[in-house]
């Protein structure tokens, strides 16, 4: 931008700056916002996105203290992975838990089909992507969304816990959406528990030897995270933190 010379006349936009011989618009944002015309496509996406909430808020209303599972949209049924999420699906809704995954393939699979055939209560959150895809048939309710956001604000909202299965990079920015949650107090007593050492052990590696060391987390932080073998373990886990809440709330 070249240098303002003296005689050129100025006005303010909001925030901006603007040299009046440029070309520029000239309409305030007011006129603009009451000019139903020109603004026609911004506020319909937050009506939508607004209509996005409320259809989760009132379809998930009744549930309370669900387990939250991710974990890979990869893993072929009848492998090793599959059958770990099957069993915590089974055991997690034996203990009484709605269990609450992404509804697509994989190990949200396994764990929705492990709580189906446990006799539980099985949410699918489905998310819509550029290629087809279904919800997987093991989901008791499932509800599609549009925006990944509003997807992500109904795992932590209506659940007391995450558990999370091997996966890749959308697990793990599950996981630390989670964890951040947690270490900055948004949420309280809420368990992230990673099932599988020999998947999550290299990551806990390099959180305390990387991380922790040059001081980006504390040394505390990285007791936010569980990491077991067992589904037994996790469950225990999981009834342990709402022993604590007296089965309060942690919202
Ligand atoms: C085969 C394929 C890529 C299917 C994608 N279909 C998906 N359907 C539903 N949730 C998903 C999907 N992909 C990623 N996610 C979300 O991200 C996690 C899995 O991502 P990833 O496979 O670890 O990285 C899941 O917990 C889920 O919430």
């Amino acid at each position: 931008m070249p240098p303002l010379d003296r005689d050129t006349r100025l006005s303010y936009r909001g925030a901006a700056r603007i040299r009046e011989d440029q070309d520029t618009p000239t309409q305030t944002t007011d006129q603009r916002l009451l000019r139903s015309a020109d603004s026609a496509r911004d506020p319909w996406r937050v009506l939508r996105i607004q209509s996005e909430f409320v259809e989760g808020f009132d379809n998930l209303a009744t549930v309370s203290g669900a387990v939250t599972v991710f974990g890979s949209a990869r893993i072929a049924p009848d492998t090793p992975y599959y059958d770990l999420g099957r069993e915590l699906g089974g055991a997690l809704a034996g203990a009484g838990y709605p269990v609450m995954t992404g509804g697509g393939p994989g190990l949200m699979e396994a764990v929705n089909r492990g709580a189906c055939e446990a006799g539980g209560y099985s949410i699918g959150l489905g998310i819509e992507l550029p290629f087809e895809q279904n919800l997987n048939q093991w989901v008791d309710l499932g509800i599609n969304f549009r925006y990944f956001f509003v997807r992500k604000t109904m795992f932590v909202k209506y659940a007391q816990a995450f558990v999370c299965l091997p996966g890749g990079f959308g697990t793990l920015d599950e996981l630390f959406e989670a964890l951040t949650l947690v270490q900055t107090r948004k949420v309280t007593q809420f368990p992230i528990v990673l099932l599988g050492t020999e998947f999550w052990g290299p990551l806990l590696d390099w959180v305390r030897g990387t991380l922790v060391e040059q001081g980006f987390v504390s040394p505390a932080d990285v007791d936010l995270l569980q990491v077991t073998d067992s589904v037994a373990d996790a469950v225990a886990i999981i009834g342990q933190s709402r022993q604590r809440q007296g089965g309060e709330d942690h919202r």
